[in-house]
């Protein structure tokens, strides 16, 4: 069995003006990395907290068990996510927003513990088993060597991975990443989003990330989601969602879409239209 997420009617509302508008999406797989992409203001960062249930929206978001993956296959022990009060809904959503944390005077190591044991609280762990946990996680992000630094002592991209360290420590159920990567040098976001991959793919985490670096979601993501004014313009395997068609309609941009040496999709832009 995995994990399952399905969005049904979903529609998120400022004051009159609807962001995400009766929103439906097919299940979302736990092991595997949706990315969700988009132009700015497309509703993506929206979307993703009406998903950790911090927005107010209408419609159903369903948890559940799937015994494949597939459109089609029956949903299991399904949990309405809006009906949970927030507490409860932390226990199966982590959401890492896109803004960097404040400065705290915790270390890192701190931090990441302490994120651990708070989502860990009907879980009973030992100290050393969580310690364990939590240094795992530094170290596969490869910042090990950070966690006796202070989070009020770090660059702004060392505070995005020792933030993503609190995000992965956790081990939700559902994992939502708004730009993750958006702070980090080539290295690192190559390292993280492998990271990510590599994490839903062993505990079966239901992963979605909001990106705006194209070729990186066609890279890590098995499936695409394109939101375009709160609506879905495409959902499918990056050859399906990517296509210079949709970057035309949904980005304006004038693009070609094309494998590398590797077998990677490249998005080349030849101009704005
Ligand atoms: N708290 C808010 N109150 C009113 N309007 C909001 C609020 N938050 C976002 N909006 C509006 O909702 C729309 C969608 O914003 P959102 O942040 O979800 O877009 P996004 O796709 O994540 O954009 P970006 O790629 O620029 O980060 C925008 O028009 C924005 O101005």
């Amino acid at each position: 069995m995995v994990p399952s997420l399905t969005i049904e009617g979903l529609s998120v509302v400022y004051g009159r003006r609807p962001v995400i508008d009766n929103l439906t999406l097919p299940p979302v797989a736990g092991g595997g990395v949706t990315a969700l992409i988009g132009p700015n203001a497309a509703g993506k960062t929206t979307l993703l907290r009406a998903l950790a249930g911090l927005v107010p929206a209408k419609g159903s978001v369903r948890l559940g068990q799937a015994a494949r993956v597939g459109p089609t296959a029956p949903i299991v022990h399904p949990i309405e996510l809006t009906a949970l009060p927030i507490s409860q809904h932390a226990r199966h959503v982590t959401y890492m927003p896109q803004a960097l944390p404040q400065r705290v005077a915790l270390t890192v190591f701190e931090a990441t513990l302490s994120a651990l044991m708070s989502a860990r609280s009907e879980v009973v762990l030992s100290q050393a088993q969580a310690q364990a946990r939590a240094l795992e996680v530094l170290e596969r992000l490869g910042i090990l060597d950070l966690s006796r630094r202070g989070l009020d002592e770090l660059s702004g991209g060392q505070r995005q991975l020792a933030s993503l360290a609190q995000s992965l420590v956790r081990e939700p159920t559902v994992l939502l990443l708004d730009e993750p990567t958006s702070a980090l040098d080539i290295h690192h976001q190559m390292r993280v989003m492998q990271l990510v991959a590599e994490l839903a793919r062993e505990r079966s985490i239901i992963v979605v990330i909001v990106l705006h670096d194209i070729a990186q979601a066609a890279r890590y993501a098995q499936r695409i989601v394109v939101l375009e004014q709160g609506l879905i313009a495409a959902d499918g395997p990056p050859e399906q969602a990517i296509t210079p068609e949709m970057l035309a309609r949904v980005y304006k941009v004038e693009a070609r879409v094309e494998p590398c040496s590797q077998g990677f999709l490249q998005v080349i832009v030849d101009r704005a239209v």
